[in-house]
């Protein structure tokens, strides 16, 4: 029997999402989710999508990744889809940060392991639970591939000019120093469908990337390759996000050691778990803020505006640093749902271009699509991303897939 099935995991802070597709037509068999990991109101819902199965969910407490992930292969196992199944190719993992040395994807052993253990301190919320996914899944299955997609690869492509920080050199490198990016594998599967939207070749176009999910980033993209992003050395740098700041001046770290006499771990928690969002009114989920802004909830509306005047500037930046921009286009959780957001994010930017259609950006449609007025100079777009379909497609591809 030809093994044809990938699957996909990504492992965030505290949740757990997996996939599992045959390649042969990249049709999904199984997906779910495991959320809370850690906390005593954990929560997994699997979904089959063969035979009409209907989607189990299950709560009780799942301490880390390694019962989650022995939690979703008992699941798949419960509709024949264990991870014993021969028809398995290989196990494709999203990691976070790889540092300047993992440019494309990569069959996991042991040397590429510590690689990804010593990259911790600049990715400490994804790295551990990468890892621990990585390890479990080994252990289940040590006979098998397992291929790791690493979020910083489509980023370095980025000129020295965009990736160096305006820092001490010396100093710089010997701690490798650098604007690395996230979310990469987004960027590079948005920007791609983004251009088959438009009818043209990759090489062809140069889009501007907003990804706004829990995690946001932007990115420009010029024929296909990446020359600038948001994210830098960490997750932290950038737009503003769920529950992470963003961009600040980096003496606000200075001041509050010294005048709230706060220690780095518990800054470091502050700007990435109690800021964004979060810590300026309360909830991370736009769809909260939004209704709480309709209600005429202040901090909720001061929220929604500092998202947005961030999200603004980088579209402007974006644009001088593209000098022509063929698409702005706007994915992930935040961005392809949440019409208030991309109407506000291109208010006011007739004279770049920049125009959404009422309502070609209200209708609701799950595929790729155009909200821009037809004739429009730039295309406003609206493209789901699909990083498990993506990780699973480089990762068949690594391992041979398709070959006999
Ligand atoms: N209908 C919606 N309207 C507005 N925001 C939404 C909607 N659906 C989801 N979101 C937002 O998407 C976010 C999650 O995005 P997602 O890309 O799934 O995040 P991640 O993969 O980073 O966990 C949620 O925090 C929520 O704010
Ligand atoms: C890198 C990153 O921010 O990822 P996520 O959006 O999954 O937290
Ligand atoms: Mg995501």
């Amino acid at each position: 029997m030809t093994a044809t099935r990938v699957l996909v995991l990504n492992s965030g802070s505290s949740s757990l999402k997996y996939q599992l597709l045959d390649m042969r037509d990249r049709m999904r068999l199984a997906t779910g989710l495991v959320e809370r990991i850690g906390e005593r109101t954990s929560r997994l819902k699997h979904t089959p999508l063969t035979g009409g199965g209907e989607s189990r969910e299950r709560g009780g407490a799942i301490a880390d990744h390694d019962a989650a992930l022995k939690a979703v292969a008992a699941e798949l196992a419960q509709d024949g889809l264990g991870l014993d199944s021969p028809e398995l190719a290989a196990i494709g993992h999203r990691v976070v940060h790889g540092g300047k040395r993992f440019t494309e994807p990569t069959v996991i052993d042991e040397a590429v392991l510590a690689e990804i253990e010593r990259l911790i301190p600049v990715a400490p919320l994804h790295n551990p639970a990468n890892l621990t996914g990585i390890r479990t899944a080994r252990s289940l299955r040590p006979d098998l591939p397992q291929v790791a997609v690493f979020d910083t690869a489509f980023h370095t492509t980025m000129p020295e000019s965009a990736a160096r920080y305006a820092i001490d050199v010396e100093t710089a490198d010997r701690h490798r120093i650098r604007r690395y990016g996230f979310h990469g594998t987004s960027h590079a599967y948005v920007s791609r469908a983004t251009a088959e939207l438009l009818g043209k070749a990759p090489e062809e176009v140069n889009v501007i990337v907003l990804h706004l999910g829990n995690g946001a980033s932007a990115s420009a993209v010029r024929g296909g390759r990446c020359v600038e992003t948001s994210m830098g050395l960490t997750p932290l740098e950038g737009l503003v996000m769920g529950t992470r700041s963003g961009d600040t001046d980096p003496a606000v770290i200075f001041h509050l050691t010294r005048v709230a006499e706060m220690s780095i771990e518990e800054i470091d928690a502050l700007l990435n778990k109690k800021s964004g969002l979060i810590g300026l009114c309360g909830d991370n989920d736009m769809r909260e803020i939004r209704r709480r802004v309709d209600e005429g909830d202040e901090r909720a509306q001061l929220a929604f505006d500092i998202y947005i005047h961030r999200l603004k500037k980088y579209i402007g930046a974006y644009y001088a640093v593209l000098g022509r921009v063929d698409a702005v286009v706007f994915t992930a959780g935040v961005g392809e749902n949440a019409a208030p957001v991309r109407e506000a994010a291109v208010a006011g930017l007739e004279q770049l271009g920049l125009a959404v259609d009422p309502e070609l950006n209200a209708a609701r449609g799950d595929g790729a699509r155009v909200i821009s007025p037809a004739g429009a100079r730039v295309a406003v777009a609206v493209v789901p991303t699909d990083e498990e379909l993506e990780i699973a497609t480089q990762t068949y591809a690594l391992v041979g897939g398709g070959g006999d």
